[in-house]
């Protein structure tokens, strides 16, 4: 597992391209056949994926974590972003198809990933954070998640929010998850832009046609700065950071966050009068 640490937003200022790149985008995240994992030390959110091929991949611990089993103490959320597959908890089989999402509670002692055909891999995208209290393991289908249509079209930002893991959905001690979608000819993601002191944040580029890229836009405010991210490429936004994101095509991301509360609409909207 990589880990990741915080920065303070005054020394954000003065660095260059690549070192934001190093602190805050993860790529290789689904590697056939392997489990990719990063920690970061903002609300200790730990996000990666599994693409199981032939055989199984299993959560394994990780000694960063010092506990008996990597649930001891942590909450899951799994998106599957890929063909069918399935998800063992404990023994029991959950099939998981694509945008279907599995929360797994703390306590949970063995979880292993497995795809329907390796010619068509599932390919599970993960959230964890710590946790304090059990709740029960739930599958939500695409169906079940709340949808939110947001943006217009002279505005290029015409999205829907599905909401899976959150204060209305499926329980969970503080983690939300869900993904968003850009209806075809919009590219523009969360703006106007917000921050969320309360909550860090991280979102997940999938769908992104291979020559495609987004321009994210992270940093307070008024002190922006952006990065270039392509298919299944990831951003840690730190809790005082926007992130928000322009693509050269429309695309997909799941957003996962964590932190002092739920809260969805906790956010701090940053007027475009202010954006820097
Ligand atoms: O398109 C959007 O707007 C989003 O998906 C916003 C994220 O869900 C978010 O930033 C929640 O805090
Ligand atoms: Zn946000």
């Amino acid at each position: 597992m990589e880990i990741r640490y915080g920065i303070h937003p005054t020394h954000f200022k003065i660095q260059t391209t690549q070192e934001n790149r190093d602190e805050f985008l993860a790529s290789g995240l689904m590697e056939p056949g392997k489990l990719r994992l990063v920690h970061s030390h903002y609300d200790r959110f730990v996000f990666g994926g599994v693409v199981p091929t032939t055989d199984p991949v299993a959560l394994e611990n990780d000694d960063a974590l010092k506990a008996a089993y990597f649930l001891e103490r942590r909450e899951l959320g799994i998106l599957n972003l890929g063909g069918d597959g399935s998800v063992f908890v404990d023994g029991t089989d959950y099939p998981l198809g694509r945008f279907d999402c599995l929360y797994v509670g703390r306590g949970a002692q063995t979880v292993t990933f497995s795809s329907k055909s390796a010619g068509t891999p599932a390919h599970f995208y993960l959230n964890s954070a710590p946790a304090h209290r059990e709740y029960p393991t739930t599958k939500y289908t695409q169906a079940q998640a709340n949808r939110v249509a947001l943006g217009d079209q002279p505005h290029a930002n015409k999205r829907v929010l599905y909401q899976y893991i959150h204060e209305d959905g499926i329980q969970s001690c503080q983690l939300v998850m869900g993904f968003t979608e850009l209806l075809e000819g919009n590219v523009w993601n969360t703006f106007p832009p917000h921050t969320h002191e309360r909550r860090m944040e991280v979102y997940l580029y999938f769908d992104l046609p291979e020559e495609a890229l987004v321009m994210h836009f992270m940093g307070a405010p008024d002190e922006t700065r952006h990065l270039a991210v392509r298919n299944f490429e990831a951003v840690i936004s730190p809790p005082w950071s926007i992130h928000s994101g322009a693509g050269t095509a429309a695309y997909r991301f799941v957003w996962g966050m964590a932190g002092e509360n739920q809260a969805f609409s906790d956010m701090d909207a940053a007027p475009l009068s202010e954006i820097r």
